[in-house]
């Protein structure tokens, strides 16, 4: 059975404490839009698309326990929850994406007069349980494009084996998603082809995604892989072949630009130094067209305790101050291609997708 971060089943939901893993499996019930806030805002659930996904349905359950007699009424509510859910966390773009894709459904049911207060209610709540579903069916295409990339790259970082080793980052798979995972996707589906020889994680600190979380899917889903140190990069490419680096995005910029997890930039400096392939696995929800560049992407900083300490163990010396960015942006010359579920793109080329 694959991991399910995310439980949702006729208005209930729940999700999987990320802060626990890999120790403890508990699911918390998320109750309402200030559940899901706070859920976000401490990393109970996490990754793009898992943030978009959890924001919105927390909505949905809110919104499903109240009457409402008037659609203005309603349409107020959505909008203003939505833009509270967004300030959670800053810089993933996913949930902005779905936010303001509901609140133009919104507008457009409070316009519609034959639409009546509760068949707007039941849409509204039916567009946002689709998201589970597309999201899983977004990751598999994601996953078989990157494979087929990957595979059809050449030999050259191959090693001369028919298998490839790959180095990721962070977690986007099971636990960051509605199922499957985009990086991490493609992973799987590599494996699932029998062409992966061995998937190398990073821990990723501070927050040790990879080695809590990313280690914790490989494990239990029995694919080969190796925790190495974020500081073990450069090494590891220099003398293993590494056919390809697949990261994820938390938000890319119509340039190609891409924000993700504290770390990628200088995995993608090192991949190109050693002509290791560099690819980005994101669902088109993570592409911000209004946006013409990296610099323009908020990066969120996170509080210094999570460097600090691990648990409640102080690891850094007391006094002793601390700069913590949650991502880095890598420019689009050190991404080889950007993976989506319609299709492979060079950063140059995804501006042609804009309205697509
Ligand atoms: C499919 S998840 C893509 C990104 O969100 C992921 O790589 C990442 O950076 C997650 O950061 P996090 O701070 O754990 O939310």
């Amino acid at each position: 059975m694959t991991l399910e971060a995310i439980r949702y089943h006729n208005g209930t939901l729940e999700i999987l404490d990320q802060l626990l893993l890999p120790g403890e499996t508990k699911y918390i019930p998320i109750l309402g839009v200030e559940d899901g806030w706070k859920a976000i805002n401490k990393m109970q659930i996490r990754g793009a698309p898992a943030i978009a996904i959890v924001g919105c349905l927390s909505l949905a359950v809110e919104i499903s326990k109240e009457e409402f007699e008037k659609k203005k009424t309603l349409r107020r509510e959505v909008e203003g929850k939505l833009n509270y859910l967004i300030s959670a966390r800053p810089t993933a773009v996913n949930l902005k994406i779905a936010a303001d894709e509901l609140i133009s459904l919104v507008n457009a049911l409070d316009k519609d007069d034959s639409v009546s207060a509760s068949e707007m209610q039941t849409r509204f709540i039916s567009e946002i349980e689709l998201m589970l579903e597309k999201d899983l069916a977004d990751n598999k295409a994601i996953g078989m494009a990157g494979c087929n990339l990957i595979l059809n790259s050449g030999t050259s970082n191959f090693g001369g084996d028919t298998s490839v080793r790959v180095l990721t980052h962070c977690n986007t798979g099971s636990l960051a998603t509605a199922g499957y995972g985009t990086a991490l996707g493609v992973i799987r589906a590599l494996h699932a082809a029998r062409r992966l020889e061995h998937v190398y994680c990073t821990e990723t600190r501070p927050y040790n995604q990879g080695a809590r979380l990313s280690a914790f899917e490989l494990v239990h889903d029995k694919i080969p892989a190796t925790l190495i140190c974020d500081s073990a990069v450069s090494a590891l490419m220099k003398t293993k072949p590494i056919a390809a680096v697949i990261v994820g995005a938390d938000r890319v910029a119509a340039n190609g630009d891409t924000a993700n997890k504290i770390g990628t930039y200088q995995i993608a400096v090192t991949a190109k130094y050693h002509s290791v392939p560099f690819y980005v696995a994101a669902p088109f929800t993570s592409i911000d067209f209004s946006i013409p560049n990296g610099e323009n992407i908020q990066i969120e900083e996170r509080p210094d305790r999570e460097m600090t300490h691990i648990g409640k163990y102080r690891i850094a010396t007391p006094g002793i101050s601390c700069w913590n960015p949650a991502f880095d942006v890598t420019p689009s010359e050190l991404i080889s291609a950007i993976i989506t579920e319609k299709g492979v793109f060079k950063p140059n080329e995804l501006r042609v997708m804009e309205s697509s």
